[in-house]
């Protein structure tokens, strides 16, 4: 389980994260929808323990990331807001080297490299070096990475972005997949299709606080609305930085 208690950070006068408190269970795929700038990545940054949060705190599993980054990280998968690849390398030997980061040894790696890249339909790229590569394959060799080491835990920033339409069916069917094998997925995300289709539960973040969490059923019930994007709007007061 990832706990999220109190959770604020500030970069200067701008309040990024105002006593962000929520929890995304085991076997249950947590979407955070926000406007722009809402603190969803400054969030999941910290999660991770890329950023120091100035109080409160986000646990996974009861690890806290700021304290005990390497325990931490061995039961989560991330795909970040930015990432960079290797131009010189493969997309398999950038994934085998996540592998190899996480432990696995040559036999075990490799086999889970191959079933890293077959899960997400890789196999015509795997062999070729990333310079060349669509922003959309460069997005899958980030989620393979994220996920060659079978985490616990998958923390996700914006995974569709970039995706073509059946890229993007495999995103689905791959964290569908990993949800009923019980790990838990964070995933932050402005796209309310994906949101409504996905999640089992919906944390709507709005100036770094929680504005409203539930199933996408729950929240439209809470507004009167029938749809989750109206009730979005409805619950944030405002349009800007959504998309349909
Ligand atoms: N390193 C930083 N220095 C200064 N301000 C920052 C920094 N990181 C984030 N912020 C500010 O903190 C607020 C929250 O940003 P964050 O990136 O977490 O939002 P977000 O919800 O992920 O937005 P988006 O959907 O646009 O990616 C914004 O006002 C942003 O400008």
């Amino acid at each position: 389980m990832i706990e999220v208690t109190g959770l604020r950070k500030q970069f200067g006068e701008v309040v990024a994260l105002d006593g962000l408190t929520f929890t995304a269970p085991e076997g249950q795929i947590t979407g955070l929808l926000g406007p722009n700038g809402a603190g969803k990545t400054t969030c999941l940054r910290t999660i991770y323990g890329l950023l120091k949060a100035d109080s409160g705190h986000a646990l996974i599993d009861g690890i806290d990331a700021s304290k005990q980054p390497l325990e931490a990280r061995r039961n989560i998968g991330i795909f970040p807001d930015k990432f960079g690849l290797y131009e010189r390398l493969t997309a398999r030997e950038q994934v085998a080297y996540f592998a190899a980061l996480h432990g696995l040894e040559k036999q075990a790696g490799e086999a889970a490299v191959q079933q890293a890249l077959e899960r997400l339909d890789m196999l015509a790229i795997a062999d070729r070096k990333a310079t060349g590569f669509s922003q959309g394959q460069r997005m899958k060799v980030a989620l393979a990475q994220a996920i060659v080491h079978s985490p616990k835990h998958l923390i996700l920033d914006e995974p569709s972005r970039g995706l073509d339409v059946m890229s993007t069916r495999i995103l689905r069917e791959l964290l569908r997949e990993l949800r009923g094998q019980g790990t838990s997925i964070l995933f932050s995300s402005h796209v309310m299709q994906e949101v409504a289709a996905l999640c089992d539960q919906v944390v709507v973040v709005a100036k770094g606080k929680v504005a409203a969490q539930g199933t996408t059923e729950e929240l439209c019930a809470q507004t009167g609305e029938t749809a989750l994007e109206e009730a979005f709007v409805k619950i944030i007061g405002t349009d800007e930085g959504i998309a349909a």
